[in-house]
Formats: C-alpha cells, structure tokens, sequence
C-alpha cells in the first residue's frame, strides 16, 4: 500500500492540509479561508472554532481530493502561523476568549512600560539573553498576560490549573487528540518570550515577570517526535501526528535549508527571512530575532530572523481597499506597465514597522506621487516594498556580521515574477524558488516523515530539494545604493521611534 503524508498548515487567513508523496510531491490539497476581526484599532482575532473547523474540513477534502484511504497517512505534520494565542478550559476545551493573532498590538503600552521597568533595573538585555527575542507585542507573552488579566476569572482559573494556553499547534493537537495531549514543539515554544532557547526549559524568572502560572503551559517535545493518535472519530482511523513546527521554520525545513548561512524568505500575509546559524544561537546587535530553527533527537539548531509584518497583505489592501485590480495574480502585469521614471514609494507600515525597526506606532504612506503616476505605480512600489523590507533585513544581517548566501524564496507572492526580480537587483544576489513553494507544509511533511521512519536523514531530505527558476541581479552597485536611500528615505517619514 502507498503511504503519504499529511500537512496541516494552519496560516493567518487560510487552513490548508496537503496531501504528499514520500518524495515530496504534492498529492491534493484542502483550503479554507476564515474570517478575521479587527474589533479596534490595531487589534486582530481569530474565533479558535473557525480554526478548527477549517483545519478539519481542510483535510478531509485532501484526503477525499487524493483518493487515498486514511491508513495510507503514515504521519501527520503541523505547522502553524506563530505566537496567535488560544487559552481555553481544559475541562470543556472551550476558548475563554477569541485567539490575539500575532499581528495585534493591544500590548504594545504593556511592553514599553515592561521595557522601561527592565531597563531601570539595569535588565534592559533580559529578554533577548534568554529568548532571543525582542520585548514586543508580537510575541504570546503579553498576549497570555491580556488574557489573564482582561477576562473575569481567568487568571484564578489559570492558578488553579483549569486553563490550557497554546499557540495554535497546541490548540489542533488538543482537539486532533480529543484533549490528550497538551504539547507543543521548540520552534513554536520559542515564540513565546517564555522559553529559554538556551537551557530549552520553560524559564521560571521569566513566568515570574510576566506573572503567568506555569501550569498553563504545555510540554515541549522535540519537532519529529510522537504526538499522539488522531481520535478515531475525525477521519474513521487513527493517525499518528508525528511533526510539528512553527510555520515560518517549517519553510526554512521544507527548503532544506540545513546547513549555517542558509537563508529563506516567505512571502505570505507578512515576510518572514530565517538564516540557518547551525548549532549556535547568535545574538543579534541589530533586532533581528534569534529562534530556533529545529530541534531533532534532543538537538537545538538556531536562526536569525527578520520579521516583517505586511508582504501579500499589502497586495490585499490594494484589492480589497482601494480596488485597484480584481486578482492578485494580475499584479504582475500591472507592475510590469509601471514609468521606471516615476519613483513612487510605499511604507506599507499598516501595523506599524517590524524587524529592524520595531516601530509598533508607524503607520503606511505613499510617496513621490505626480499627476503621471497611477495604477501601475502604485502596484510597483507595492511590490517593491516588500523587496526592500527584505533589503533591510539583509542589511541587519551584513551589520551583524553574516552574510546570507543565495536566497531560497517561497509563498504566495514567491510566484510574482516582477517582485522576485526586483528582489534579486536590490539584494544583488541569486534569488532561488523551487518547484514546491508550499514549502512550509512540505516542512511539516518531511519532520513528520522522520519521525514515521520514511526518511533517516537530514541528507535525503535535502536531495528531494528542486529548483523551478534563478532569478539572477541585473542592477549594478550604484543602483541598488540610489535605490535603497529612497527607501530609507521613506521609511525615516513615517517612523515615530
Ligand atoms: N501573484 C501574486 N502576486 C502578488 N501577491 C500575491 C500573488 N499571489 C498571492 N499573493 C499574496 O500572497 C499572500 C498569500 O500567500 P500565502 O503563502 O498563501 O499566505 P499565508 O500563508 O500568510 O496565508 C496573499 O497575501 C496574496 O495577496
Ligand atoms: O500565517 P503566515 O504564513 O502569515 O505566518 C505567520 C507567522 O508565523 C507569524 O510569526
């Protein structure tokens, strides 16, 4: 009997599961969509059903859609958007509230007041020592804490051990497992700005600070590592879940990027550029974050990263918002019309600026419009904002001391043919995009298929690695300078910091 495996990845507007083969060819999918609220200015939630609801549907239409049975699954994998925080009742499974999604700043005041407090006591470096991460609203911690502290109850319930907060892998495993397992991996743990990425142990000093009862916590567990048993009333069997992974590190994983100075970047609802640093966690003097990048048999390996918060979401403004076109994928020919005269530029800084400027109170702006720009401007600068974000990390990165070698690149917008070339000019180095821009399913695929025994080592995994198309630089040095200080010119105008 052929075996396969299957993916859930569970993003920021859409759960997917993929149905692949043991050479990580892509079988079928399931895709759902599901609402997003913005019930404030800068606050976004999840209702955890829909989550749930969507995964569910998701893979019962890939399975149906590959026409396999559920005994020819040898493992499941999830990945999973990061740091979006559930906290529900362990006794009913019930959420107390919707989940904050990462891109939600409500905690921005309670983190700038915690930064000072540290600060003042001369822990201004706390933090980041322990976590590699950079006090911000982004993370679970101050997300958890708005939870405790905001729904009546909570936080005595939470004492009393009632409550279970999970990232959103937690909160599917929970369910997938009909509330057996309470676990998470270390790649997700790390989002947290609870966990020491050093010691990879909960870290007390930390719980203490944010005043978060530990046991609410779930347990760590390696990313190919035995999760359990799907209950057999989802899918009329039991499926082992044997992977799991935070969505952005599954990419990394997916695009085989094992080796230190590899580097990937996905272009989905936000960018997200992670550098393989091996077995040495590096700390970054120029705001990137370090994560850990996997952890197998007991084995941490880390990397840098640059977060950036807005990337397609940019292109979904501009469709959805000003209704400058009907499909994404018109973009590319839109672009492609634009005057490389005119030099429209556009900070989309719609929840504020993320690595390397940490700006939670900046907001968009457009630039440099004249009575000749229109429509395919607009979409150009819209495009290239995300290469030149992706240019800033690339900086923080040269500043830091690496140098990433060529750039693997995935995601929705990874297929914009215009956006990848402009990203090679700007970077001046070799952008890669492989057959599979799925990859961060593929990731969770190939951790699930270690641990299901299908592949012995990071080596095959590797092998099974193919590239679609190079996307060479074709600007010269004093291009990309010119270019890059218009940027940085724009960026400097809309930044409060
Ligand atoms: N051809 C394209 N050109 C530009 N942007 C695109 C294109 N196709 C998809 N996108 C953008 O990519 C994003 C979807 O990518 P995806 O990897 O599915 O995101 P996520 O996992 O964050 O939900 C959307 O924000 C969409 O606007
Ligand atoms: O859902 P995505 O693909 O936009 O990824 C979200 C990230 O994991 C947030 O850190």
């Amino acid at each position: 009997m052929t075996q396969y495996l299957l993916s859930i990845d569970q993003g920021t507007t859409s759960s997917r599961a993929i149905i692949f083969t043991e050479n990580g060819e892509r079988v079928a999918i399931g895709q759902h969509d599901y609402a997003q609220h913005y019930p404030r200015d800068g606050w976004v939630e999840h209702e955890p059903e829909d989550i749930w609801r969507t995964t569910i549907t998701s893979c019962r239409d890939a399975i149906k859609a590959a026409d396999i049975k559920p005994q020819q699954i040898a493992s499941i994998g999830i990945t999973n958007q990061r740091e979006t925080t559930v906290i529900w009742d362990r006794r009913t499974g019930q959420p107390v509230h919707r989940a904050i999604v990462w891109q939600d700043r409500r905690t921005a005041a309670y983190c700038s007041a915690l930064r000072e407090k540290l600060e003042k006591a001369g822990q201004a470096g706390l933090i980041q020592q322990k976590t590699g991460l950079l006090l911000d609203a982004y993370f679970s911690a101050s997300k958890i804490v708005w939870l405790l502290d905001n729904i009546p109850g909570a936080r005595q319930a939470a004492e009393q051990g009632d409550l279970a907060f999970g990232t959103i892998d937690s909160y599917l495993l929970w369910h997938l497992t009909a509330g057996k397992l309470h676990a998470t991996d270390a790649t997700n743990a790390s989002r947290t700005m609870l966990f020491n990425i050093h010691t990879q142990q909960w870290d007390q000093e930390l719980l203490e600070l944010f005043g978060i009862p530990e046991k609410i916590l779930p347990q760590v567990k390696d990313c190919a590592d035995n999760y359990g048993f799907t209950t057999p009333e989802l899918f009329g069997h039991s499926i082992p879940i044997g992977g799991m992974m935070g969505d952005q590190q599954a990419a990394a994983f997916g695009q085989a990027c094992f080796e230190p100075g590899m580097t990937k970047s996905t272009y989905g609802t936000g960018c997200f550029l992670l550098m393989n640093s091996g077995k040495q966690a590096l700390t970054s003097r120029h705001n990137l974050l370090t994560t850990v990048a996997f952890r197998l048999n007991g084995e941490t390996h880390y990397a840098l990263e640059g977060s950036i918060f807005m990337a397609g979401a940019t292109m979904q403004w501009l469709r959805d918002k000003l209704r400058l076109f009907s499909s994404t994928a018109e973009t590319e020919a839109l672009a492609a019309q634009a005057d490389p005269g005119l030099s429209v530029m556009l900070v989309p800084a719609f929840t504020g600026l993320g690595a390397p400027w940490w700006d939670p109170d900046a907001r968009g702006a457009i630039f440099g419009l004249t009575r000749d720009a229109g429509i395919p401007e607009i979409v150009a600068a819209a495009l290239m904002s995300v290469a030149y974000q992706t240019k800033d990390l690339q900086k923080a990165m040269e500043a830091d001391g690496q140098r990433p070698n060529t750039l693997r690149v995935d995601g929705g917008m990874a297929a914009n043919g215009f956006a990848m070339q402009q990203l090679a000019d700007l970077l001046g180095c070799q952008v890669d995009r492989p057959e599979v821009t799925e990859t961060t399913a593929l990731g969770a695929a190939f951790v699930a298929g270690l641990q299901a025994g299908i592949y012995h080592s990071l080596q095959q995994i590797s092998a099974l690695w193919k590239l679609e198309h190079s996307f060479a630089p074709e600007k010269d040095k004093n291009w990309r300078d010119q270019q890059y200080n218009r940027w940085l010119d724009a960026v400097n105008r809309t930044r409060t910091n």
